[in-house]
C-alpha cells in the first residue's frame, strides 16, 4: 500500500467545550496518511493521476475555517469522511492534536482510521 503524506499541518479553528473557548480561534495540529496507489502518477509523471497533497491542504484547512466544533472527535470524524468523498480515498489515517490544551503535556488529541486498507501489491 502506498501513501500520500501530510505532517504537522496547522489549521485554525473554533474548538473546545468551554464558553471561553467559543469566543476565539485555536490551532489544531494534523497528521494524514493518504492510501493511493502511486504507480499511474509515477509512471505518466501526472499530478492528475494521484492524491494532490497541496489541494488537500488547503481543503483542510477550508473545512477548519468554515466549522466551530466542540470535541476534536467531531472535527476528525467530519473531516476524515469529507476528505473521503471528495477525493475518493479509500482509507486513511488521521491524527488531530491539540497543543497547549492541557498544559502538563505536548499536545493532546485523537487519531483515527477510515476506510479498508487496499491489498498490498
Ligand atoms: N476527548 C476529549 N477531551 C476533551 C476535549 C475533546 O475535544 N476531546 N476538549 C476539551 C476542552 O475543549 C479542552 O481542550 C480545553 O483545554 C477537554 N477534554
Amino acid at each position: 500500500m502506498d501513501l500520500v503524506l501530510i505532517e504537522a499541518l496547522g489549521v485554525d479553528t473554533v474548538i473546545g467545550v468551554y464558553d471561553w473557548e467559543r469566543t476565539i480561534t485555536q490551532r489544531l495540529v494534523l497528521d494524514l496518511e493518504l492510501a493511493t496507489d502511486i504507480r499511474p502518477a509515477a509512471a505518466d509523471d501526472d499530478i492528475a493521476l494521484t492524491l494532490d497533497y497541496a489541494a488537500i491542504s488547503e481543503h483542510i484547512a477550508d473545512f477548519a475555517a468554515r466549522h466551530d466544533f466542540a470535541l476534536v472527535e467531531t472535527f476528525a470524524e467530519r473531516l476524515a469522511d469529507t476528505l473521503r468523498q471528495a477525493f475518493g480515498i479509500a482509507w486513511l489515517r488521521l491524527t488531530v492534536r491539540k497543543p497547549g490544551a492541557v498544559s502538563a503535556a505536548a499536545a493532546v488529541g485523537v487519531r483515527i482510521e477510515r476506510g479498508t486498507r487496499p491489498e498490498a501489491t
